[in-house]
């Protein structure tokens, strides 16, 4: 398994080999979309081996493949009206990078449709692991449509913008593509509604908030000496397992819908929308499309 660091801090071990065999450099969805691997290109083109005076390129074949950013049209949205793609990523206490919201802002004003990647963790190591030279890794973690949409409405709070409005924006969440169900995995996942609406999947009722009150009493009675960290970590697990019952598994992404809408767009949403879902009424009265 190629980890980030040998891409990044051991390309040219990668590259030496392929000198002299064939290597593969296998990636999830297409090697050139999204998460681009041009800069192993251009080093394969510039490439030096270890003794040698000059340099000597490798040659590179690129096997392109399905990708998320193609998958998005199961959304029914014609893929001419995307505008930029942004990537979110997870928030901490102290670190609350937004710049995307300004280039959703931007897609929308120009009434273009914004397909959000969501943020993905894995081998990253702690602050306090890393301040004290620890060299250990935090278990993986995916960012899932429920925390994907709770940070791009609070980012439009942060900034007083007047677009993301939760009951005002259409959505489209894109959850595991091309995956199909199994026996232990739920298939792909595609469904349409406000952003509320996708939001409230799983948010926790009155009964639940009680139950989940009720699991907390119960952890800090039988471990008197759990800190606040342990609480937010049970909190964080029980979200998890919750956005995972109704989402599936990661990899999930978001489609924010723009106002360049077409009746068939509309009429093939209401097919993906939750029950009860007001997709059509908003794409009428916000969006100005009836289907
Ligand atoms: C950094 S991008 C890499 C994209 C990849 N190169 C491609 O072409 O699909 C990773 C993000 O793409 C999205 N993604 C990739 N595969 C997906 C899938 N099968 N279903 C939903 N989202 C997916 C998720 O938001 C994930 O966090």
């Amino acid at each position: 398994m190629a980890y980030r660091e040998t891409v990044e801090l051991e390309a040219d071990d990668i590259l030496e080999a392929a000198l002299t065999g064939n290597v593969a450099f296998l990636v999830v969805g297409d090697p050139l979309s999204a998460t681009t691997h041009t800069d192993l290109i251009v080093r394969a083109r510039e490439f030096k081996s270890k003794d040698a005076t000059e340099a000597t390129p490798v040659p590179v074949r690129i096997i392109h493949n399905a990708s998320i950013t193609t998958a998005l049209g199961s959304s029914g949205l014609a893929g001419y009206n995307f505008g930029q793609t942004v990537s979110i990523p997870f928030w901490t206490d102290g670190w609350r990078p937004d710049s995307w919201l300004g280039r959703i802002g931007d897609n929308l004003a120009l009434g273009l449709h914004t397909l959000c990647l969501s943020d993905i963790k894995v081998r990253e190591q702690s602050a306090e692991d890393m301040s004290r030279g620890i060299l250990r890794y935090q278990p993986p973690r995916y960012m899932l449509i429920p925390q994907l949409i709770s940070q791009l409405i609070a980012a439009a709070k942060d900034h007083k913008v007047d677009y993301l409005d939760p009951d005002r924006t259409l959505a489209i969440a894109l959850c595991r593509m091309g995956a199909e169900d199994s026996a232990t995995r739920r298939g792909e996942k595609v469904v349409a509604g406000t952003l509320a609406e996708l939001l409230a999947c799983t948010t926790p009722d009155a009964a639940q908030q009680a139950a989940d009150q009720a699991e907390e009493d119960k952890y800090e009675e039988e471990n008197p000496l759990a800190s606040e960290n342990d609480m937010e970590k049970l909190r964080e697990e029980r979200s998890v397992r919750r956005a995972i019952e109704f989402w599936g598994e990661p990899l999930h992404s978001l489609v924010i819908v723009g106002s360049r809408l077409h009746p068939i767009e509309v009429t093939y949403g209401k097919a993906l929308a939750l029950p009860g879902s007001r997709w059509e009424e908003v794409a009428r009265d916000v969006y100005g499309c009836t289907a």
